[in-house]
């Protein structure tokens, strides 16, 4: 039977992280936010309770010094390093790339046990083909141990490259879904592993599934609590989402026996 990857952001707490053991998430990602905030006790003793139990953690540093970003990796050891930069949008292909592949090396090098995951922009449906994504997915796979599509907001108005993200300079958290043709044209062209994110949710999950055919699937926005307006709150899961998703894929899973 082919395994499906679930793979759910943003979990910073050890309490979070022990439900979703429970639930059966495969890899739980947390998130560094701030590099002159870069040591988090709790984090830290989230990364450990999910190694310890078998899972795989995954660990994104929004900032990419490479003092700081070496000294988290130390003080971490999570299974997977992610990088999330904007490495290509409507303008082309980011004039930064070359330093963030070289950047990879070097993590490589310094840390040979920790896997490389880097996020592919795609643009929301139907502007896939605006972003060069698989010409950047080309430079970085061989740096690369998974990819992750993400969704990339282009604007109509905006040519400018400078369009508003959630996270300035990164590509993830929009809750809305990427171009699927073009996660798909990925996944088929990639050597490495592609896990599809952007959006995902439990009432869509297995139609991404079935149109892009990943190694792995993830959420982030899709499986927040809400809050009384119905907006999304980060660094809080909603549990019945998360056991919704696992279950989802894993009753598909059988269903391809
Ligand atoms: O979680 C963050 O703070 C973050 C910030 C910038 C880029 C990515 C980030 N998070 C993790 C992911 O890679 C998400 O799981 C991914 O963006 C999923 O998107 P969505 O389900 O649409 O939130």
């Amino acid at each position: 039977m082919k395994k499906i990857i679930i793979q759910i952001y943003e979990i910073q707490t050890p309490e979070e992280a022990g439900l979703l053991i429970d639930a059966g998430v495969d890899n739980i990602g947390s998130v560094v936010r701030f590099e002159s905030e870069w040591k988090d006790t709790r984090v830290k003793e989230t990364v450990e309770l999910v190694k310890k139990s078998g899972r795989t953690s995954s660990l994104i540093p929004l900032f990419n010094n490479l003092d700081t970003l070496f000294n988290t990796i130390d003080y971490y050891q999570p299974d997977i390093i992610h990088f999330c930069e904007i490495i290509a949008d409507q303008t082309g292909i980011n004039p930064d790339c070359l330093k963030l592949i070289d950047l990879q090396k070097k993590v490589k090098a310094g840390f040979p046990e920790i896997k490389i995951m880097r996020s592919i922009p795609i643009a929301q449906f139907p502007k896939g083909s605006l972003i060069p994504s698989l010409e950047a997915a080309k430079m970085f796979e061989p740096v690369s141990d998974y990819f992750l599509t993400d969704t990339l907001i282009l604007h109509k108005s905006d040519n400018t490259g400078n369009y508003s993200q959630p996270e300035n300079g990164f590509v993830g958290i929009t809750g809305i879904t990427c171009d699927w043709d073009t996660a798909a044209k990925l996944v088929e062209a990639s050597k490495i592993p592609v896990i599809l994110a952007g959006g995902i949710n439990p009432d869509n999950l297995i139609q991404g599934i079935i149109k892009t055919k990943p190694w792995g699937i993830d959420s982030c926005t899709g499986t927040n609590k809400l809050d009384s307006s119905g907006v999304p709150v980060r660094f809080k899961k909603d549990m019945k989402k998360v056991m919704q998703m696992v279950e989802l894929v894993r009753n598909y899973e059988k269903s391809l026996k």
